[in-house]
């Protein structure tokens, strides 16, 4: 399968402290779905900065949909990062935007009629539950709403990527598994989802996606014993 995202070596470090990522190699494949996990400070969120394009590595490769980055010209990294969809820790919504504004603005810098605009938007918002709350503006939302709002506003363009850190930290069980299904269904079109969580009920719920686990800045064990924990029957307990 085709891959979108490889990381040769990969080192990240915040000006003169410690390298917070070492040593990363992977590749994320075309349609993949992946989840991030580790401890708090584990160097979540720095991964997905880096592969949302807000950091550039200290040291290795990152080739982001066949191109090196290394090598691209600044000037193009605009064009890669319209083709990622990102859900923030922080929601990072337009203040002075309504919730309707806020999910139509990725449309609108790709120069979508405003016929299309409105009846993607207020689909999606529908979909999220916020249909009768498009013109609030962020502040009169809920943590969980403006979620719901940034997670809308990450997906609206069906994006190649979409890198979302803990997207379902502020909703209930119930709308976390339709987030998930909305993110199921992208993927199903093509989408490479990577979902940073602690939350195990969510990897659980996609027994299909892979999940890449964080230790203190490397990855350890990308698959398996996170799926199967030891049998309990072989393990002899002793008095
Ligand atoms: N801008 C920054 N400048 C300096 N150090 C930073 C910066 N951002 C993160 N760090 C450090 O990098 C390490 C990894 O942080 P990161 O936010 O990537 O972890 P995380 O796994 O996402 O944590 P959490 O689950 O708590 O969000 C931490 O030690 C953190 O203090």
């Amino acid at each position: 399968m085709a891959s979108v995202v490889q990381f040769e070596s990969v080192g990240l470090r915040y000006g003169t402290g410690a390298e917070v990522l070492r040593d990363l190699d992977f590749t994320l494949s075309k349609g993949g779905f992946y989840f991030l996990t580790g401890a708090s400070g584990a160097g979540k969120t720095s991964l997905l900065k880096l592969l949302y394009l807000a950091q550039r590595p200290t040291r290795g490769r990152i080739r982001l949909f066949g191109e090196d980055l290394s090598e691209a010209p600044r000037e193009l990294l605009p064009d890669f990062r319209r083709r990622i969809g990102v859900v923030f820790q922080d929601f990072r919504l337009i203040r002075h935007l309504s919730a309707y504004d806020n999910v139509a603005l990725p449309l609108r810098i790709a120069g979508r009629e405003e016929a299309e605009i409105s009846s993607a938007v207020r689909e999606m918002l529908d979909w999220v539950g916020l249909g009768d709350r498009a013109g609030a503006r962020p502040a009169t939302l809920s943590g969980g709403e403006q979620q719901r709002v940034a997670i809308a506003r990450a997906v609206i363009t069906q994006p190649d990527l979409l890198v979302a850190d803990e997207p379902t930290g502020n909703v209930d069980a119930e709308m976390a598994k339709r987030l998930m299904h909305l993110f199921s269904a992208m993927n199903e079109f093509g989408t490479t989802v990577v979902v940073a969580t602690h939350d195990f009920g969510l990897i659980a719920s996609n027994p299909a996606a892979e999940i890449m686990r964080l230790d203190s800045g490397a990855l350890v064990d990308p698959t398996g014993s996170l799926r199967n924990p030891p049998r309990m029957d072989r393990i002899e307990v002793r008095p």
